[in-house]
């Protein structure tokens, strides 16, 4: 998918919401678990419930990979199953010397369809390129992750007093463009979220931490939308596990509705 069908899609549909499917068999309501395929029957249904609400999803692909060869021909099925017109993101975290990261764009890319991988920058541009030569597909490089152990490595500061998150995005600026480049942001960010967007201000933030990891919608709205979107704002167990009943999918819709009507609002605002 291109910058500009991504930009229109998500003024179309008023929202920038992305749905991760981190589905799991433990996690799913019992009832399902009758089904030939439990998850994929879990993801269709939440997939129905709320096309309305989003214009990306995000399958966490460990989740699909703890289940052996069932789980990629399951998250085959659920990628097949998506509408064209919604962008979709392979959460795989990859990259590897070039000739292996070439295999994984190919996995995620050629075999999968997806539109869009993560990538970890740490093994640098020739871990990274190899995922950017293919056409309208793009790299989601991991920079400012939304987990505590970003203190780790992330923050830590550089002899120019950056911090190593920066110069990860500063780099990586020479590698791709805003239109085939995103940069994953947490949503518990928003200290650092203002000066990232200034560095990147045409670049779309793939921002995951709402919801079940206690990120504002509010904060990284006004700080991150741009005038084409520029946000995918991403949650996952806040939305598939509202509910672990039979009403589960009809949660999940209620859920994907507030934020995406919360997102109406930001949109309005540009
Ligand atoms: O910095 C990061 C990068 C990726 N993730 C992933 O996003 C979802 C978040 O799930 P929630 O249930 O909404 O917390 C999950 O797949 C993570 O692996 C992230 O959280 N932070």
């Amino acid at each position: 998918m291109h910058y500009k069908q991504l930009s229109q899609q998500i003024f179309k549909k008023s929202s920038y919401l992305c749905v991760g499917l981190d589905s799991a068999l433990d996690k799913i309501p019992s009832h399902l678990l009758k089904e030939k395929d439990p998850i994929f029957e879990f993801n269709k249904q939440i997939i129905d419930a709320t096309i309305d609400f989003a214009v990306a999803y995000k399958p966490n692909i460990a989740f699909y990979e703890a289940l052996g060869p069932s789980g990629w021909e399951t998250l085959q099925k659920t990628i097949d199953y998506l509408p064209k017109d919604v962008f979709t993101i392979a959460d795989a975290k990859r990259g590897d010397i070039g000739n292996t990261s070439q295999m994984y764009a190919k996995a995620f890319f050629e075999s999968l369809n997806f539109d869009s991988v993560t990538v970890a920058p740490y093994m640098g541009s020739d871990s990274v390129k190899p995922f950017l030569t293919f056409e309208e597909k793009w790299v989601i490089l991991l920079a400012l992750t939304s987990n505590e152990g970003a203190q780790d490595f992330q923050f830590e500061e550089l002899q120019n007093g950056k911090p190593l998150y920066e110069k990860v995005i500063e780099q990586s600026q020479n590698w791709g463009s805003h239109e085939n480049m995103m940069y994953v942001i947490g949503a518990t960010r928003n200290e650092q979220f203002a000066h990232i967007r200034q560095l990147i201000p045409k670049h779309f933030l793939l921002v995951p931490g709402v919801g079940a990891q206690g990120g504002s919608l509010k904060e990284i709205s006004e700080i991150g939308l741009n005038k084409d979107g520029g946000l995918l704002v991403n949650s996952s167990r806040g939305i598939i596990y509202a509910s672990s009943e039979k009403d589960f999918a009809k949660a999940a819709a209620q859920e994907a509705r507030v934020l995406q009507e919360e997102m109406k609002v930001y949109l309005d605002q540009l």
